[in-house]
């Protein structure tokens, strides 16, 4: 077997920025969703990762209140994705959750993402390993039960920027 690159898959693009920090509470999690929010603009993708019940829609809760769109963002129990439309000038947040999606984006083709992206801010839950091919810029948002969290509410969050859109962004402001 061949020994892998150092900085992994070739076909990986090397992330430009990385910030990690701990979310204590579901309230500090929509707090950085709001924090996201200011920094993202029409034709950003995002990805949020983490199991079950991680956090990834009260993220994407917080991030619909930063952007000022209508409508609650919730769990789509029957629905893959969900269209909030801005109340004010700027983009949609489109919400898909691809969790009981096995396949890539041929089984989403009639989302027409592609399509709506460069006038969106898309997120996606479950999205790593799906999704990629939309955009060659993107930010992956992995959250994770703390390791040893004894309350059971801390999460490790990690953000990571792809390409050439994330090279200049300071995440820091996102753990500020
Ligand atoms: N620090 C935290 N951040 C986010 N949620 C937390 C935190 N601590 C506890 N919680 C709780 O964990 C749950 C997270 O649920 P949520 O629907 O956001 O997860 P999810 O990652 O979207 O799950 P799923 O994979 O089922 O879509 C909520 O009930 C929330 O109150
Ligand atoms: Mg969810």
């Amino acid at each position: 077997m061949e020994a892998p690159a150092p900085h992994g898959p070739a076909e990986r693009p090397r992330p430009g920025v990385i910030t990690e920090f701990t979310v204590s509470s579901p309230e500090q999690m929509r707090e950085l969703g709001r924090r996201l929010a200011k920094l993202l603009r029409a034709g950003d993708l995002v990805l949020l990762n983490g199991e079950l019940g991680a956090g990834k829609t009260t993220l994407t809760r917080g991030l619909g209140e930063g952007l000022g769109v209508r409508g609650a963002v919730t769990s789509p129990t029957f629905v893959i994705a969900r269209v909030h439309p801005s109340l004010g000038g700027g983009p949609p947040l489109v919400h898909v959750d691809a969790y009981r999606l096995g396949g890539g984006l041929e089984e989403m083709e009639d989302l027409d993402l592609d399509v709506s992206l460069p006038q969106s801010v898309v997120v996606v839950e479950w999205g790593e390993g799906k999704v990629e091919e939309l955009a060659e810029d993107r930010l992956h948002v992995a959250i994770h039960r703390a390791v040893g969290d004894t309350t059971d509410e801390a999460r490790h969050v990690c953000v990571t920027g792809i390409g050439p859109r994330w090279a200049a962004v300071d995440l820091g402001v996102l753990s500020a």
